[in-house]
């Protein structure tokens, strides 16, 4: 099987034409060179663009030996983390592991839950309580060091782990992952004597899945780190300025959301037809979102499950607001075999199918669903993805974020900043009387 990702434009066409993506083609093979030369806003965070091709056998070792001595020590390992700072492990780690991984006995992996991505007092205290006689282990991952919710989650678990271990031990169960010099993180694991990864100043946590923040907790869940760079390498040379406009799928991509932007579909639905896909479309959201989403423009991204969704979204999509299209991530083969069996009763009405494989019934489904909603106004655009395994899914995460950087340059904005998240923090700062926000408090209590 020819193990490439393939990006498939033509049921936009029609709602966009050719022509005008043709138009687009220097536009954007100017905003991917900005990319490489640095002549582009934001060219202070580009460092995520030579991470495939430039990690070292020794940096990826250092990595997998660090998985194996946790995974020696640990039953559990506990991800604190937030936005860029994990979700690009779960969506790989969730893409490639069994449906069902955490009630797997005889593992060879620990089991990986997640905190500091809300502040969910009973998620906390039900997290305590499941760690309660576990041997766990937890790596913290913050790039700025004071965001508040891992802060918070990691406080509480440091304090369960160095309770129940001891501190000496419980240095060796804990891995910070973080800035390379500065911040609170950094000062805490340099004091406490923590093992340290560094996320580079150069990039920005939603393009950090390829450097420690995504490859250890992914080498940590049984997977080939070295596949998943491979595929990402591989989709590096694919996408550089010099392959033309007609081949580089991330500017094609890049064009064709734009364009469509331009023609009043303000939102971008990402649909799967696998249900180990939904932590990629988090990952893509906040990569798209965050990226473009500044200057009062930027498409919305929002995101679905099918089929589970098309009984509930599947409504709005057929006959809402015609303002979306759709990008829909379709596996090409299923790791596994199951087909249909026959029953002698049928009366689920369902013995046409007796023999075929649950996937064909799946990419009918698919099908069915493109076509409908193409003829319900929603563009749609494929990218088939040949299966579920590493070398593919790095391809996928390399070609998204390629593709976000030329689109955010296409639209004008900076794709490396995120000003806008600042507000809320502010805000919440300013209601818990944080020390420093003094005139804020007094002001936002005058609001209330
Ligand atoms: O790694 P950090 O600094 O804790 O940040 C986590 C996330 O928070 C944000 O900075 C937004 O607040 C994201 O850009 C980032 O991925």
């Amino acid at each position: 099987m020819d193990k490439v990702i393939k990006l498939d434009i033509s049921k936009t066409l029609g709602f966009i034409n050719q022509a005008d993506i043709n138009n687009q083609a220097a536009l954007a093979k100017k905003c991917n060179e900005a990319l490489h030369d640095g002549s582009g806003k934001g060219n202070d965070f580009l460092g995520w663009l030579n991470l495939p091709s430039s990690i070292t056998d020794a940096e990826l070792k250092d990595i997998e030996d660090t998985a194996k001595a946790l995974q020696a020590k640990c039953e559990v390992i506990v991800l604190v983390g937030i936005g860029g700072s994990y979700l690009g492990s779960r969506a790989v780690i969730d893409s490639l592991s069994n449906a069902f991984d955490w009630l797997q006995r005889d593992r060879k992996t620990p089991v990986i839950l997640y905190a500091g991505n809300n502040i969910g007092e009973d998620y906390l205290v039900e997290l305590l309580a499941y760690l309660k006689g576990k041997s766990f282990g937890i790596i913290n991952i913050s790039k700025s060091g004071t965001t508040t919710e891992p802060a918070l989650a990691f406080r509480i678990l440091k304090a369960e782990l160095e309770k129940t271990v001891g501190k000496g031990e419980a240095k060796h169960r804990i891995v910070a992952i973080t800035d390379a010099a500065r911040g609170a993180l950094f000062t805490l694991a340099t004091k406490e004597g923590f093992k340290k990864y560094v996320i580079p100043d150069n990039v920005g946590g939603r393009y950090s899945v390829l450097t420690p923040v995504g490859l250890l907790p992914i080498a940590l869940a049984g997977i080939d780190i070295r596949q998943l760079v491979a595929g990402a390498a591989y989709m590096e040379k694919e996408t550089a300025p010099a392959v033309p406009f007609g081949k580089n799928i991330a500017e094609i991509y890049a064009v064709t959301r734009n364009e469509l932007y331009k023609k009043g579909k303000k939102i971008e639905i990402l649909a799967n037809f696998n249900p180990k896909l939904h932590y990629i479309a988090e990952w893509w959201k906040q990569l798209y979102g965050e990226s473009e989403g500044k200057e009062n423009k930027g498409i919305f991204n929002a995101a679905v499950d099918f089929t589970a969704d098309l009984h509930s979204m599947g409504q709005w999509i057929q006959e809402g607001e015609r303002s979306i299209f759709e990008t829909v991530i379709s596996v090409a083969q299923p790791n596994e075999t199951l087909t249909v069996p026959t029953d002698e009763e049928n009366l689920d009405g369902l013995n046409f199918l007796a023999g075929k494989r649950v996937d064909f019934v799946n990419k009918m489904a698919e099908l069915g669903t493109q076509l409908a909603h193409v003829d319900g106004g929603v563009p749609n655009i494929k990218v088939e993805v040949p299966k579920l395994d590493a070398y593919c899914i790095g391809q996928l995460l390399y070609f998204f974020e390629k593709a976000c950087g030329i689109s955010g340059y296409i639209l004008g904005v900076n794709p490396f900043d995120q000003p806008g998240v600042e507000a809320y923090k502010k805000n919440m700062f300013a209601l818990l009387d944080k020390p420093g926000f003094e005139k804020d408090s007094e002001a936002i209590k005058k609001r209330l």
